[in-house]
């Protein structure tokens, strides 16, 4: 479980996240929506203890400051971080390492089955293509069987059947009891798997809803309701 209770952050003297307060539970996929520049990801790196802020963040009941925390869950960054001179096996290897796992090749033997990435072990991440990037940032997050799940914008340069993959591994992994945190604008995408969802908009939390409690009207509508879309934006 992923809990964020009254979390302000500010750039200099801009509240780019406004006393936010949610909750991503143990087997279930929370989306976390908002326009362009909503504070969707810098929601998702406070909790991630990249930034600092003001306010209270437990990741698995433990502080997200907290070794006990970081060991507990993933984050699938909107932009892969890897090194460009480093194979996948070997940053799979600095993976293994940092979080002294011991029974690791063969989830990620399945990962690298399911992202269609067998053949490319031995890459170096230069000559990959940006969705290639994007499935090997998901592995390595994955090999560590993580207990939370964080992911900004996950779909971005994915291809329509790795877009379908990729939900069926969220579904799964909330299946086996992950708290799996979608940040996203493209709502449609997830109109099918999300659980509970939170609209962000200009920092602050201005809805909240669960699959059981939204009623008729569709996820895409309330958004538009909710927040100051701009032309341009997509949803
Ligand atoms: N390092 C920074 N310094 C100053 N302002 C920032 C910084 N990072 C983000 N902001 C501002 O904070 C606000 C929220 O940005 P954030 O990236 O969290 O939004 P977002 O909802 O993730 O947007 P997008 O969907 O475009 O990725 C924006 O107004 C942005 O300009």
């Amino acid at each position: 479980m992923i809990e964020v209770k009254h979390v302000t952050k500010c750039y200099g003297k801009f509240k780019a996240v406004d006393d936010v307060s949610l909750t991503a539970l143990g087997g279930k996929i929370t989306v976390l929506l908002g326009p362009n520049g909503a504070g969707k990801s810098t929601t998702i790196k406070s909790i991630t203890n990249l930034l600092k802020f003001e306010g209270e963040i437990q990741i698995c009941g433990y502080d997200n400051k907290t070794l006990e925390a970081k060991k507990s869950f993933a984050y699938i960054p909107e932009t892969p971080v890897l090194y460009d001179s480093l194979t996948i096996e070997e940053h799979v290897e600095f993976i293994a390492k940092a979080y002294r796992l011991k029974e690791y090749k063969e989830i990620v033997e399945r990962l690298l089955i399911l992202f269609h990435l067998e053949e490319k072990r031995k890459k170096i991440v230069k000559e990959l293509s940006k969705g290639m990037r994007q499935k090997v940032s998901m592995l390595l997050a994955l090999m560590i069987s993580p207990k939370a799940l964080l992911v900004d914008e996950p779909m971005m340069g994915l291809d329509p059947q790795s877009i379908e993959d990729t939900l069926r591994l969220l579904v799964d992994l909330k299946n086996a009891g992950v708290a799996v945190l979608v940040s996203t604008h493209i709502i449609d995408v997830f109109a099918d798997v999300w659980d509970e969802a939170y609209i962000l908009n200009k920092g602050k939390i201005v809805y909240h809803a669960t699959r059981e409690n939204i009623g008729e009207e569709s996820l895409k509508d309330i958004f538009f309701t909710y927040t100051d879309r701009e032309v341009g934006d997509e949803a």
